[in-house]
C-alpha cells in the first residue's frame, strides 16, 4: 500500500484527491497539511498536521496543489527529508523551479502543469503542428474559473513551450502576454498566450495555427475537476518506486 500525505488539502484539488483516494486500490491517505485546520472531516487515522517535517514522515509520496509559496515550503522541507513528489501547483516562480530540479536529484520529483491524459498528447500535437506548419502564426488562449489565482496558466505555458521548441525557439524570447493600443503588425515568431477568467470554467486550452487562407485550432476542454485528482493519484502511484530525477505525466503515461 502507498501511503499518500496531501498537500493542499483544504483546496478544490486537495479535497477532491482526498475523496478519490477512497476508492482507489493500493494507495491510501495517511497525512495531510493544513496552515491552521482542515475544514472537513476525515478518518481518524490520518495524520493532520501544521508542521511540515511530521506530515512528511508519516506519507510514503506527496502529492501537492497548493499555492506557489507553500509549494516552495514544502519543496525546502523536502530537500531535508526527501519522498517522491508529484507537484500539480501552477505559477511557480524561477527560483521555486529551480528549487523543485534541486530537490529531484535526490528524490523522484513529477512535475505537471496539467494531470490530464488529453493535455499530454495536446502537447505532443501541438510541438508537431507547430513543427510541420511553418509560417502559420501561433496563438494560445486559456479560459478558467474566476477563483484561479495565476495568469496565463500554467497549461497554457507549458503547451507554449511546445510550440516554440517545435520551431526551435526560445519561448521567453517571442512570448506575447497581452495586446492593446497601437502596438503595431504581428511579428513572424511571436506566440501569444491570452487568459480569460470567468465562472466555474474547470479549464478549457485552444492552439491556433493561423494561415492566410485556412486556420488550425487544436482544443482541449476539462469538463471536471477530478481529471486532475485521479490524474495525479495515478502519477503517486506510479512515481512511489522510481529513482531520484524529474519526471513528466508523459513519462507515467508512456506516450
Ligand atoms: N497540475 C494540474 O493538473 C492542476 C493544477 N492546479 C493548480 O493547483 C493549485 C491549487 O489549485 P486549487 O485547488 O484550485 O486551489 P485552492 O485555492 O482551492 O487551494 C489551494 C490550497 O493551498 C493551500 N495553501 C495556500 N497557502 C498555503 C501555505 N502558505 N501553506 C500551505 N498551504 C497553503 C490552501 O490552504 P488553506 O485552505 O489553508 O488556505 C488550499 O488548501 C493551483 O496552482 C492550480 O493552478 C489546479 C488544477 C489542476
Ligand atoms: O487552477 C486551475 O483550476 C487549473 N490549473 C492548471 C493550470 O494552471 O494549467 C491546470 C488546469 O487547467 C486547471
Amino acid at each position: 500500500m502507498v501511503r499518500v500525505g496531501v498537500f493542499g488539502a483544504n483546496g478544490r484539488v486537495g479535497q477532491l484527491i482526498i475523496d478519490d483516494l477512497k476508492e482507489s486500490e493500493n494507495i491510501s491517505l495517511s497525512s495531510v497539511f493544513v496552515r491552521t485546520e482542515l475544514n472537513f472531516s476525515i478518518d481518524p487515522s490520518v495524520l493532520v498536521s501544521t508542521d511540515i517535517k511530521s506530515f512528511l514522515n508519516a506519507c510514503d509520496i506527496v502529492i501537492d496543489f497548493s499555492l506557489p509559496e507553500a509549494c516552495e515550503a514544502l519543496l525546502e522541507a523536502a530537500i531535508k527529508t526527501p519522498k517522491p513528489l508529484v507537484i500539480g501547483t501552477t505559477g511557480l516562480s524561477a527560483h521555486q523551479l529551480n528549487l523543485l530540479k534541486q530537490a529531484s536529484e535526490n528524490m523522484p520529483v513529477l512535475y505537471a502543469t496539467n494531470m490530464s491524459l488529453g493535455v499530454a498528447l495536446l502537447n505532443k500535437l501541438v510541438y508537431q503542428a507547430s513543427s510541420a506548419l511553418d509560417g502559420f502564426d501561433i496563438e494560445i488562449v486559456e479560459m478558467h474559473h474566476k477563483h484561479k489565482k495565476d495568469a496565463p496558466s500554467g497549461t497554457a505555458l507549458t503547451l507554449a513551450e511546445s510550440a516554440a521548441a517545435g520551431r526551435g525557439l526560445d519561448l521567453d524570447k517571442v512570448r506575447v502576454s497581452g495586446r492593446d493600443g497601437n502596438i503595431g503588425e504581428r511579428t513572424e515568431d511571436e506566440i501569444a498566450v491570452m487568459a480569460i477568467r470567468g465562472g466555474d470554467i474547470v479549464g478549457r486550452h485552444t492552439v491556433g495555427f493561423y494561415n492566410d487562407g485556412e486556420f488550425i485550432e487544436l482544443n482541449h476542454t476539462a469538463t471536471s475537476r477530478s481529471t486532475f485528482s485521479k490524474g495525479a493519484i495515478r502519477a503517486g502511484a506510479w512515481l512511489a518506486d522510481k529513482e531520484p530525477g524529474l519526471y513528466s505525466i508523459s513519462d507515467c503515461l508512456e506516450l
